[in-house]
């Protein structure tokens, strides 16, 4: 059989998911064979990858979170557009079945998709309903705002608690989805799809606010800082922590995991800032195509991207992971089975993303943005431990991002 590499960042019950999938696919057929293999967190998987591109060996396919989008569609040579991949194939590929928020952010400038949509997810709320009963909260009444959050925290530590609040991806949360959640700009030029010429906007009074209040709560005793990336997950799901925001996709270890009663619900807002709440923002991840394969390779890439495209598919990872339904057939055919009847957590995101989005929300694509929210969880960190202000850090973090976002202007002129 033709073999191809896949590269992927998925953890846990998320790790054993995508092995199914290559699994399925690889005894669907008996031609081509597909190779997952864990490559670490999403920015070390790319990293990764860059290396491996210039050494001549390159994955096939490569998982990339949303933040490398910019990095990747420019890095012109290194990869081969989707489209074009199904096309030498020989394989329909019909991107409009995908849903708006996913289609407009994987198409270039051009129009073209140049990566596979796959696990898109967006940012919700959890929370721990054994302890909110426990604390004396409605565990059937989620905090749905900022200032609600900050009350049920005051509650559930006066109750005992060691750890009222959480959260994963800081920079994604607290910044990027809370700026299109508020209907504000994370950076001008529409958040950069108008232009390379966009420069950071996150240190609105607004933003400064907020991260000020998490400073506040993390002194209280609120909040409680765990890393950059999904790892405070873990805190929610053992049982430390009793709220967490962070990606729908934590579903899938929080499901698998959990020994409490939890529910989804939405991302909290402030409800004095008007426009607010507009829609959260795509994260996750999507696959891109490495250049320079030989084309039976490809016609493997292209036949793996067919099996992935099945509603059937689609909708079971949607099901088991928290990931978003990425077409329309997916999500209705979620609808029809009464999957959410039964559970409903996975339907947050969805009811979060449907809405339709303003140039302010559409999403956010900068280049060196992996790079700048190195910059912002660096600043943020300075936040948490008392060494800044939050405006201070957001000033801060704004300056050195706009130096790589005029970098990476002049560079791909
Ligand atoms: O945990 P994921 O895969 O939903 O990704 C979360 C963030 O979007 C990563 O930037």
């Amino acid at each position: 059989a033709t073999e191809v590499t896949w590269w992927h960042s998925m953890t846990g019950a998320l790790g054993d998911r995508v092995a199914g999938l290559a699994d399925q696919f690889n005894k669907s057929q008996s031609e081509y064979k597909v190779n997952p293999i864990f490559k670490g967190s999403y920015d070390e998987a790319m990293a990764a990858a860059i290396a491996a591109y210039r050494a001549g060996n390159a994955p096939h396919i490569l998982q990339v979170f949303e933040v490398g989008t910019a990095t990747m569609m420019y890095s012109k040579g290194a990869i081969m557009p989707v489209t074009e991949v199904m096309k030498s194939a020989g394989e329909k590929f019909d991107a409009s079945v995908y849903v708006p928020a996913v289609a407009g952010y994987y198409t270039s400038p051009k129009g073209d998709m140049v990566s596979f949509p796959f696990n898109s997810s967006t940012t919700v709320f959890y929370y721990n309903k054994d302890m909110f009963a426990k604390a004396g909260l409605d565990p059937n009444k989620p905090p749905a705002t900022w200032q609600e959050v900050v009350s049920a925290a005051a509650k559930l530590k006066a109750n005992g608690e060691k750890c009222a609040y959480t959260t994963g991806w800081q920079s994604w949360v607290h910044l990027e989805s809370f700026s299109a959640w508020h209907n504000i700009e994370f950076a001008s030029k529409n958040n950069g799809f108008g232009g390379l010429d966009a420069r950071l906007k996150f240190n609105s009074p607004v933003h400064v606010k907020h991260i000020e209040n998490l400073a506040n709560w993390a002194k209280q005793g609120y909040f409680t800082y765990a890393g950059r990336k999904n790892e405070p997950e873990a805190k929610f799901y053992s049982g430390e922590c009793a709220m967490l925001s962070s990606s729908s996709s934590a579903y899938a270890n929080i499901s698998k995991n959990a020994k409490f009663k939890f529910a989804a619900s939405t991302l909290p807002y402030y409800s004095d800032v008007q426009g607010a709440p507009q829609n959260t923002i795509i994260g996750g991840a999507s696959l891109w195509v490495m250049s320079g394969k030989k084309t039976d390779e490809y016609k493997a890439v292209a036949k793996f991207f067919k099996f992935l495209s099945q509603p059937e598919v689609q909708a079971k990872w949607h099901q088991e992971t928290g990931y978003l339904p990425i077409t329309n057939a997916a999500y209705e055919l979620t609808k029809k089975s009464g999957f959410y009847q039964k559970s409903p957590d996975p339907e947050v995101a969805v009811q979060q993303m449907i809405v339709k989005t303003t140039a302010k929300s559409r999403g956010i694509r900068l280049g060196s943005f992996v790079q700048i929210r190195t910059i912002i969880d660096e600043e943020l960190e300075t936040v948490w431990n008392g060494k800044k202000t939050a405006q201070e850090a957001l000033d801060t973090a704004v300056r050195r991002g706009d130096e790589l976002l005029v970098r990476f202007e002049r560079a791909n002129k």
